[in-house]
């Protein structure tokens, strides 16, 4: 249902008033910007201004700290963290650094979001650190609690990091028809880094790409990829697609010639990952089901575990991960729980990957290390998109790694066989 705004408000605001919405959703509430985002934005009409309104949103929060540090720099005494005229003057900041939007339109949306409220102090402030120049540092400063966790994780790795960070993602498809990936590389002006894979600069309109209706693609980071590539050609044989919607990876596998069983436990999400598999003209058994008490009718040759996790690995395309705070230990213990359930699941000979899109080592390294209800089946390069390397057997990625081709996101996988 459309909200209804004042007749005379300033076109533009809507949009503002939806990133603050956002903000305040994703920093107060600690809802994810995916489930925030969408009840919002719908209250806006246009197409644009909802790309907008989520521009912002996301701007602010891959910079938070550094547009705080330039709000804090050109206050008298410090503005409470949750005071909503911070987090107005974040998103116009974050709007004249980040989107090169004008001064004077960004006070115009931004000021009414503040009626009878320090509309002054957030205009002397945004035109304080405008005005001086300010620039924001090459690549966004962490939060602190992220940085103290990947300095003690990745102490090598944490500058690359941050740097992979600066920047949105590009857009990742996974073909249907891994052979066809020149003729879609061609057709949609992208770059291939792995057959089945294309790669897109910028995304505009997702729907109007070539090839949407027809289900010839679907989006997926290139490290969301690289599980279901781990478990090869399924040639008609059975496999459970473990923690599956939205379904990008089990339309990987059905695309591979599995015969998939795809289990979830959200019925939201599964709806999804029907439509996902109507529009490709893939097949799967859909079931809607909690993996820790269900029980399958029989054993599976593959077993895919994309388990539940905080996903920091995907921050480059959603900067809240950044900003809430994950049970850790209650996702390593529900992710243990799955593979000790998983391993008995497979038919012998079978193979088992989990797969985690997370930076903490945690819910990747540590939980292979622990794991030895099989037998560990090494990753090869050859089976790695070009540029990275198996580490100790196992696929690890990080948002600064392949930088020159436009990044990729943070993913774990480790694969094992039952002898
Ligand atoms: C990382 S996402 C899966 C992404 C999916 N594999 C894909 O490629 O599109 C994790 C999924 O685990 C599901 N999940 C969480 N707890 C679960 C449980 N106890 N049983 C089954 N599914 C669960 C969530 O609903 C969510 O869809």
């Amino acid at each position: 249902m459309a909200r209804s705004t004042p007749a005379d408000e300033v076109p533009g605001v809507p949009a503002r008033r939806a990133a603050l919405r956002m903000l305040d959703a994703v920093l107060h509430r600690g809802d994810p910007l995916d489930q925030a985002a969408p009840p919002v934005l719908r209250a806006i009409e246009r197409g644009d201004d909802r790309a907008l309104a989520l521009a912002i949103a996301q701007e602010s929060l891959r910079w938070m700290a550094d547009l705080d540090a330039l709000i804090d720099g050109a206050t008298k005494q410090v503005l409470p963290e949750d005071a909503k005229v911070r987090s107005v003057l974040r998103l116009m900041l974050a709007q004249a650094l980040r989107l090169n939007l004008p001064g004077h339109a960004i006070v115009a949306t931004g000021l009414p979001l503040l009626v009878g409220g320090p509309r002054r102090l957030a205009h002397g402030v945004f035109s304080a650190v405008t005005k001086s120049g300010a620039k924001l540092p090459e690549a966004p400063t962490l939060p602190p609690a992220v940085a103290a966790r990947w300095q003690v994780a990745w102490p090598e790795r944490l500058g690359a990091i941050a740097q992979g960070l600066a920047e949105p993602p590009p857009l990742d498809l996974t073909l249907r028809d891994p052979a066809q990936t020149a003729h879609w590389a061609e057709r949609l002006g992208g770059q291939s880094l792995a057959p089945g894979h294309v790669r897109l600069a910028r995304a505009g309109a997702i729907e109007a790409l070539e090839g949407f209706r027809e289900g010839a693609w679907w989006v997926q980071d290139l490290a969301a990829s690289v599980p279901a590539r781990l478990l090869g050609e399924g040639k008609g044989r059975r496999a459970l697609d473990l923690c599956a919607a939205p379904g990008g990876k089990t339309l990987q596998l059905a695309a591979a010639g599995w015969q998939v069983t795809a289990l979830d436990k959200s019925a939201r999400r599964t709806e999804r990952l029907a439509e996902n598999l109507k529009r490709s003209g893939l097949t799967a058994q859909v079931v809607v089901a909690d993996a820790l008490n269900w029980q399958p009718e029989h054993p599976f040759d593959a077993i895919l575990l994309d388990a539940p996790c905080s996903a920091t690995g995907t921050c480059r395309r959603h900067p809240d991960v950044l900003h809430r705070h994950a049970n850790l230990a209650e996702l390593t213990a529900l992710q243990s729980a799955m593979l000790d359930r998983a391993a008995t699941w497979l038919a012998p000979g079978g193979t088992l990957v989990y797969a985690v899109c997370s930076l903490e080592r945690e819910e990747g390294e540590l939980q292979a290390l622990a794991f030895d209800k099989l037998t560990p089946a090494p990753v090869t390069e050859a089976e790695l998109p070009d540029g990275l390397t198996p580490t100790n057997g196992h696929f690890r990625s990080d948002p600064g790694m392949l930088s020159a081709a436009g990044g990729i996101d943070g993913f774990f996988a480790a694969r094992w066989v039952k002898g």
